[in-house]
């Protein structure tokens, strides 16, 4: 087939937090028939491709090629305004897809966290609306501040605490879920004592231990070093649904983001795939300086 499908086959089966047995089980296939199909020296049946697409709830497209021809909206911002002392955002529209990670990008006081409290009904707009194609108790997430953290716990106690409330307590995954986050020698650490960057990896790791269609996030690395800003965003590689976040991590947008939306002079002054931007062999940072010099 392609050695995009084998890549493929890897991040939904990790995504899923399954091993090759698990999903060898599901499927009624051998583990080394999934260690095959990943490798790419053998490949599924197109029976078999139907089931993973079903498993994965992915598209066959995007199984096999890595893209979605037909996405499928989640979000749809609809002429939305806002105005405080003077207006900041004006007329704003935009949609995003399933498995899209956008970076929203602006100034200082460009309105990114307005628009993000319009979104999850913090606040009200004063025109427009916001279409959620998805049932934000159960599809939506964002990812909680530190505060929201049980200070008195270990880590090991939190996350067993909010798995046991999502009904997906199993000490393997959470065992699997440290490994994943780089917290496996602080499991027995009170989260009080957790560096800053640490109690923020532990926030999205609880943010995905329920699985959403879209994950927002506001400044999730504001104040961590460059170490721990590269393994937050590593992170994201076990999310399955879209991203919305506000971020100043430049580099980082090139590497792990899809697309990328500018907020200025109170609208999406620029909304763009990070592939075209990289076409015109430009970085985030150049496209980002440019358009925002401009007037
Ligand atoms: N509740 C409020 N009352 C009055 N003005 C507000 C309120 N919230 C935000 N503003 C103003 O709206 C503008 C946009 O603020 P917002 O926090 O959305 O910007 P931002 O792009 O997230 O900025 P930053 O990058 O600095 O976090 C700012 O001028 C801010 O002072």
């Amino acid at each position: 087939m392609n050695n995009v499908f084998s890549q493929q086959l890897v991040n939904l089966r990790r995504q899923n937090n399954w091993s090759q047995s698990e999903l060898a089980e599901k499927l009624f296939v051998s583990r080394q028939a999934i260690s095959k199909w990943e490798m790419g020296t053998s490949e599924p049946d197109i029976d078999k491709l139907i089931q993973l697409s079903q498993l994965f709830n992915s598209d066959l497209d995007f199984l096999i090629v890595g893209k979605s021809i037909h996405k499928n909206q989640i979000l749809s911002v609809n002429n939305l305004s806002k105005a405080y002392e003077y207006p900041v955002l004006k007329k704003i529209n935009f949609t995003v897809h399933s498995r899209e990670r956008i970076a929203l990008l602006g100034s200082n006081g460009a309105g990114k966290s307005t628009l993000i409290n319009l979104i999850l009904s913090q606040q009200q707009p004063d025109t427009g609306d916001i279409e959620l194609k998805l049932n934000p108790k159960e599809d939506l997430n964002v990812m909680k501040q530190e505060d929201n953290l049980l200070l008195a716990c270990t880590v090991w106690e939190q996350i067993a605490l909010v798995s046991n409330m999502m009904n997906n307590y199993s000490q393997e995954k959470i065992t699997q879920w440290l490994k994943q986050f780089n917290l496996e020698k602080q499991m027995k650490t009170k989260v009080n004592n957790l560096s800053g960057g640490q109690k923020r990896r532990l926030s999205l790791l609880l943010s995905l231990i329920r699985p959403s269609k879209l994950l927002i996030l506001d400044e999730p690395t504001a104040g961590m070093d460059l170490e721990s800003i590269d393994m937050f965003w590593q992170s994201l590689d076990y999310v399955s649904g879209s991203v919305l976040t506000v971020t100043h991590d430049f580099n980082q947008i090139d590497k792990y983001f899809s697309r990328v939306l500018l907020l200025k002079n109170g609208e999406i002054y620029a909304d763009s795939s990070v592939d075209k931007i990289h076409s015109h062999n430009q970085t985030i940072e150049q496209w980002y300086r440019q358009l925002n010099k401009e007037n």
